[in-house]
């Protein structure tokens, strides 16, 4: 719109400039021939062409200008943002600084013949910081930072998405140490066709190549980014390639704190501001969610000539905010949140009760589709599980399910997860490993006339499990309740903490 009016502005002058030239030349000498006062303008307008000519070439549509365009697109000369920009992910950072040493002491690892790691992909939900701590572990091992977008290569350089990423790979090259950040990868890492020959195959395929081609201690990495782990190409994944897999989640209460001191870091705040209040507020947000409150919460102060930002901006912003989240969820965030607590309460008290596997770390920070998890592992190393060992299990994944039915009077589909397994393991039990009343024997589900028989094994499992589970929660139901409570605050329990809440309400029973 600009350069339109800009070149009508020119087209104006010009005229108005022939008009003035014209009058000049026949008030100057009017006997001049009409073609010789012609042939003078023309050479003064072609003199002042050649003069503007460089102006001209900023008023061509972008496109023309192209070629150069991309260059400056992909590489940023080593920034300044580097880990203290980064809040909330210090476990991620503490697995970052490992490529860090590889990429600043690569001598060290060459000398032991080590190889270097080429490709870490980190994965997880938009916003959550994965282009952010790509380009800091730029700005730390000040390297060139070259990025690029999946979706770049099938639908702005059709045709040549092959060649762009070899000019990519050569670009870094040059300028290592580098590292090279392909967001969006699954847009040309998901499976490829049997053919192998539509254009996204093709790039996918020559990114491959390129992986395979450069040697790991020529001071590049490369980094991947995406939303969808499941549906890459498993041979992205292989040895060599992207074989380090970082997952990147949305921040805890805790991480919440970091980030908003990060993005609070340059701006005045009134005394009235909480940053521990807001940080209780946000739950369920990401690190791009925060950064977009803060920064609507300066400018509301702005527009309303404050020299502080207040609690009142702040306020507005995160209502703001919470308004774009809420309609993709119309749910509304609380009630799923309260949901979540006394389901993952469920699973954890019983895996504690019955001592199935070591629980870990509880949260009801959302995880991929999950709302909440309870990180959990075996015990020991052995293969055998015992009849009663799969009956705990099964009891453990019914456990959320029956702490929402005892304590909400109601059932969410947050459960169908923990359904199918828990279903899964059943029918293991009935059909490959002899536990049930059809004896000792094994049964092929595609070749039994009917399942009826087995189907009712199962549900006698399962239904034998839910009520054991249920049993057990009514009668620690304030444990239940502590446990949930203890979510509800701070999101995320250890393992320490699980323990000392248990101990806590079983020694007051006494
Ligand atoms: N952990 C964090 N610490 C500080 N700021 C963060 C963090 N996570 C996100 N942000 C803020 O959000 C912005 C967007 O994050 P970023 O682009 O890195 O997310 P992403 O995971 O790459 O998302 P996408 O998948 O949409 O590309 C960052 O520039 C930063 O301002
Ligand atoms: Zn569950």
């Amino acid at each position: 719109m600009k350069k339109n009016l800009h070149t009508i502005i020119l087209v104006m002058s010009i005229f108005v400039n022939i008009l003035l030239l014209y009058l000049f030349i026949t008030e100057v000498n009017p006997n001049l021939s009409l073609n010789l006062t012609f042939l003078l303008i023309a050479a003064a307008t072609a003199i002042a062409y050649i003069l503007l000519k460089n102006k001209f070439s900023e008023l061509m549509p972008v496109k023309y200008n192209s070629l150069s365009e991309i260059n400056e697109e992909v590489t940023k000369k080593k920034g300044n943002i580097t880990f203290k920009d980064v809040a909330g992910l210090d476990e991620v950072i503490e697995e970052l600084k490992v490529i860090i040493d590889f990429m600043t002491n690569t001598e060290k690892y060459n000398k032991m013949g080590a190889k270097i790691p080429k490709g870490i992909l980190f994965y997880g939900p938009p916003g959550t910081g994965k282009t952010l701590l790509a380009t800091a572990l730029a700005g730390e091992t000040n390297s060139t930072f070259i990025s690029a977008s999946g979706s770049e290569f099938v639908e702005k350089y059709v045709g040549v998405g092959a060649s762009r990423i070899r000019a990519l790979f050569a670009k870094a090259k040059k300028n290592a140490p580098s590292i090279i950040f392909i967001d969006e990868i699954d847009a040309v890492g998901t499976k490829r066709n049997t053919d192998n020959n539509s254009e996204k195959d093709q790039t996918l395929n020559q990114l491959l190549v390129e992986m395979d081609g450069f040697n790991s201690n020529e001071g590049i990495i490369v980094i991947g980014a995406t939303n969808r782990i499941d549906m890459l190409d498993e041979a992205l994944l292989r040895p060599g390639r992207f074989d380090r897999t970082i997952h990147i989640g949305p921040p805890n209460l805790k991480g919440r704190l970091e980030i908003l001191k990060v993005h609070t870091r340059n701006k005045p705040l009134d005394e009235s501001v909480s940053l521990v209040d807001l940080a209780r507020k946000t739950h369920g947000m990401t690190g791009a969610h925060l950064a977009t409150m803060c920064n609507e919460a300066a400018i509301l102060a702005v527009m309303r000539n404050k020299t502080k930002i207040g609690k009142e901006e702040f306020e507005e912003a995160l209502e703001r905010v919470i308004a774009g989240l809420k309609k993709k969820n119309p749910s509304g965030l609380e009630k799923e949140r309260t949901i979540a607590a006394y389901h993952e309460a469920g699973h954890a008290l019983i895996g504690k009760i019955l001592n199935v596997n070591v629980i870990e770390k509880i949260s009801i920070v959302p995880r991929g589709e999950a709302l909440g998890y309870v990180l959990n592992f075996p015990k020991d190393d052995s293969f055998l599980l015992t009849k009663t060992e799969l009956k705990n299990k099964i009891t453990m994944l019914l456990g959320g399910r029956a702490s929402e039915e005892i304590i909400f009077n109601e059932i969410s589909t947050g459960a169908e997860n923990d359904l199918k397994e828990a279903t899964k393991i059943a029918y293991q039990m009935v059909c490959n490993f002899g536990m049930s009343e059809l004896g000792n024997r094994v049964f092929d589900l595609h070749l039994v006339k009917s399942t009826e028989m087995i189907d009712k094994e199962v549900d006698k499992i399962i239904n034998s499990c839910y009520t054991f589970a249920r049993k057990i929660l009514l009668e620690h139901k304030d444990k239940v309740i502590a446990i949930a409570e203890k979510l509800l605050e701070k999101e995320t329990i250890t393992k320490e903490e699980l323990e000392e809440i248990i101990e806590e309400k079983t020694s007051m029973c006494v």
